[in-house]
């Protein structure tokens, strides 16, 4: 039986998860492929952080990532340490010599993907980053292979588990932001710095790779309007409770006439809607397609073993290829030239929240378009669902309520977006 030689790129949350499935899942592996994997070495930034970890007999831990991208007996590196200038240099460097890659690392992906990929090929090393999206979902690889037939007009996903975790936490148990974030940070969940996380920006990294399997089309980071959920407050997660709705980090992709509408941000769902119901680390991917229609694909979207098996399937993937010698194979090769727009230019329904004193009832009558009601917690919070209005209107309506220091703010109604009006496609 042969044996694959991997290095391991960092140990932190995803890192000791794969060290973890390694060993745990040796025996299934062994009896199911015609090879074995032997982790042979480990690079970490700091030694004195790893202190009392534990390693697989014969392991070699080292502060010096060519230690395991120059090493001739690697076959594979395992990218588990983030950051884009330093995983870049490490990952371009092992495929040079002639290493395949498994990386969890979307901000690399979605920002250089496209350059170290093309090296990938031309070196005819495998490339895999299942781990790179929704953690634990094996969501590429659904799209690259058994969809891969059909045609895909919409993808709608909850892909950043930290976020969700807090909305879920602020939501559920009245946690206040600060705390549920720490929380998410604890569990491993968060990134190293959680800006990303909280700004929308790692679901827009994800959406970006997203959107290169389904539609072929690759977008960069100013293609996609993002927000993310730092301004998502109590009254307003209780307001659309009780108008039926659940707010969510959303990351929405949707092709009409070859262009690709995208948003990124929190925005409310019908509680009869499947997405309405993830909660916490949980992710989920709703996919539209053709033939098959609806189809949804949840699961834990962070955290050590499940972003760890995800990387284990990619690791089986690569392992299969070196034994056939036939790496070199794009684990995505669906390529159209890209037509980027705004889904926030899209008409929709809004959920407008209004905040302030004085009469605010006067004032909300003035525009019966909305469906307003008080909330419950208090006499100074209208909330309401406008009809399908366009940007503009919505500007102007908010801009009239904005008076007296009022408070005003708006989600937009997921899916309440209909077929993309012909002036908005121009
Ligand atoms: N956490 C999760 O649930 C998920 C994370 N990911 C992605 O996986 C990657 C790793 O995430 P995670 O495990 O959470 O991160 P952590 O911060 O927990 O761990 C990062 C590890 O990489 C090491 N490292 C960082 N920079 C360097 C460097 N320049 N040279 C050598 N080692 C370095 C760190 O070393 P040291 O310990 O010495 O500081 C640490 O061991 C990221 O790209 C992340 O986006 C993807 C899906 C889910
Ligand atoms: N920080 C990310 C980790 C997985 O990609 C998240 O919270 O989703």
């Amino acid at each position: 039986m042969e044996t694959i030689t991997i290095g391991l790129l960092g140990l932190g949350t995803v890192g000791k998860g794969v060290v973890t499935l390694l060993q745990t899942q040796a025996a299934k592996i062994a009896r199911t492929q015609d090879f074995r994997f032997k982790l042979k070495s480990v690079a970490v930034h700091n030694l004195a952080h790893h202190q009392g970890d534990r390693l697989p007999a014969g392991t070699i831990l080292t502060d010096k990532v060519t230690d395991v991208v120059d090493d001739p007996e690697i076959h594979i590196v395992v990218e588990a340490m983030g950051t884009i200038a330093p995983a870049k240099v490490a990952i371009c460097q092992a495929i040079l010599n002639g290493k395949s890659i498994i990386s969890a690392n979307k901000d690399l992906l979605a920002t250089a993907g496209e350059e170290i990929l093309q090296l990938a090929k031309t070196a005819k090393v495998d490339f895999f980053y299942e781990a790179s999206v929704a953690g634990g979902i094996p969501i590429l690889r659904v799209l690259s292979s058994c969809l891969e037939t059909d045609q895909i007009t919409q993808i709608t996903g909850i892909i950043n588990g930290t976020a969700n975790y807090v909305l879920t936490a602020m939501d559920r148990k009245g946690q206040d932001y600060k705390t549920a974030l720490a929380a998410a940070q604890e569990l491993g969940y968060a990134e190293a710095d959680p800006t990303n996380d909280v700004q929308g920006i790692d679901a827009t990294y994800k959406l970006i790779i997203l959107s290169r399997f389904a539609f072929g089309q690759s977008l960069s980071l100013k293609d996609v309007p993002a927000q993310g959920i730092t301004n998502v407050s109590p009254a307003q997660l209780a307001s659309a409770n009780q108008l039926g709705l659940k707010v969510k980090l959303l990351a929405v992709a949707k092709e009409e006439k070859h262009q690709l509408f995208s948003f990124v941000g929190p925005a409310a769902i019908p509680a009869a809607e499947p997405l309405a119901h993830v909660n916490g680390v949980q992710n989920a991917i709703a996919v539209q397609s053709d033939a098959l229609g609806e189809t949804t694909y949840t699961g834990p979207g962070a955290g050590a073993t499940p972003t760890a098996n995800s990387i284990l399937s990619d690791l089986l993937a690569t392992g299969d290829d070196i034994v056939k010698g036939n790496c070199g194979r794009e684990f995505n090769s669906y390529r159209k030239p890209a037509i980027a727009k705004p889904l926030t230019a899209v008409p929709q329904r809004y959920l407008i929240t209004v905040e302030g004193t004085g009469n605010l009832l006067s004032i909300v009558s003035n525009i019966p378009t909305v469906s307003w009601q008080q909330q419950a917690t208090g006499q100074d919070y209208w909330s309401g669902l406008t009809p399908v209005i366009d940007h503009d209107d919505l500007e102007q309506l908010c801009a009239s309520l904005r008076q007296s220091g009022r408070q005003v703010a708006f989600l937009p109604i997921a899916n309440s977006w209909q077929t993309v009006p012909e002036k908005v496609r121009e």
